[in-house]
């Protein structure tokens, strides 16, 4: 039986070591396409050691506190090429360091069983000596999967404001730009190898969720909070659509001034097709 929910929501939660540098976060702003134009004070903030800025969404890829630890969790005995990213948030307990080591806490939460795919929530709580700095959630969207017979879960709820956005950017993405993002740890060769990527059903690679959901948020942080990555508190998206790198993102943003931004992200060049929906970040004002 690939999912057994019953076993793998009974799987006690297992904690692993992590350590960071200031290195790991400047390659990690470096795969978001950080940096330029390499003159600019603003983008050197996030890529130049002095008075380094860690954006929220290094949380995610932070000594690999995200990883693959799923397929090691009992009950779940799932293939890589089937699993899509469908959702992510970040709590922010307090700010992240340049420089750190803190242990990861992780648990399957829910399983959901979709028909077609199953959707398996996790929780990773990192915490360090003064107690924990941030918190993960994950949903993994496993095709073929679903008929189990489990609880179907929640839907989406589209939170869009109904007007005009606030703010448009555009950011163009380089080609190669997964293949830069995965030296952060995300190896899955879905981003990198075309053979894999056929095989999942797609006509080249795509580039991973998260590396969408950084660039998002940088271009929120830059924006409306004016390069304030501490001002940060929660930030959680949906995966709605794939993303090629080489795409340019249209990130439109919904600023109520009160400390929450509704943003959505779309692929510009492929009619506005929605890669990142239900996109909130709250903010300290
Ligand atoms: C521990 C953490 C490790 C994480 C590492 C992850 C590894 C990474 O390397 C992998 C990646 O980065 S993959 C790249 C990023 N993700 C994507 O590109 C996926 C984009 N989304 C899609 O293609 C579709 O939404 C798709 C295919 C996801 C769904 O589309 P459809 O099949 O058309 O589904 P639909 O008919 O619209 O809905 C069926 C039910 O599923 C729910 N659902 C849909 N999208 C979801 C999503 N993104 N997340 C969670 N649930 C989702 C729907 O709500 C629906 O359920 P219900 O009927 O109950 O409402």
């Amino acid at each position: 039986m690939p999912i057994d929910p019953d076993k793998a929501l009974a799987a006690p939660a297992t904690s692993v070591e992590l350590a960071w540098s200031p290195k790991d976060v400047q390659l990690y702003h470096l795969g978001l396409g950080a940096g330029v134009p390499a003159t600019d004070p603003a983008e050197l903030a996030y890529v130049y050691e002095k008075d380094l800025s860690v954006l929220p969404t290094f949380a995610v890829v932070a000594g690999g506190a995200l990883g693959f630890s799923l397929f090691e969790n009992p009950g779940i005995d799932i293939q890589l090429v089937n699993i899509l990213h469908g959702g992510q948030s970040i709590t922010v307990h307090r700010a992240i360091p340049a420089t750190g080591q803190a242990t990861a806490t992780a648990r399957v939460t829910d399983i959901w069983d979709k028909g077609k795919a199953a959707v398996i929530r996790t929780e990773s709580v990192i915490a360090d000596a003064d107690g924990p700095i941030w918190t993960n959630h994950s949903q993994i969207f496993v095709r073929g999967e679903g008929g189990f017979g489990g609880e179907r879960g929640p839907s989406a709820v589209d939170s869009t404001p109904d007007r005009e956005p606030d703010h448009v950017v555009e950011v163009k993405t380089l080609e190669q730009l997964a293949l830069i993002y995965r030296l952060s740890g995300d190896w899955n060769p879905l981003h990198a190898d075309p053979e894999f990527a056929a095989m999942a059903g797609f006509d080249r690679p795509i580039l991973h969720g998260l590396c969408s959901y950084g660039i998002t948020c940088k271009a929120v942080v830059d924006t409306v909070l004016g390069g304030d990555v501490t001002r940060v508190t929660e930030y959680s998206t949906r995966f709605a659509g794939v993303f090629f790198p080489g795409e340019t993102m249209r990130v439109k943003m919904w600023d109520d001034g009160a400390g929450r931004v509704d943003v959505v992200s779309t692929s510009a060049e492929r009619d506005d097709a929605v890669v990142l929906a239900n996109t909130v970040l709250t903010y300290k004002v």
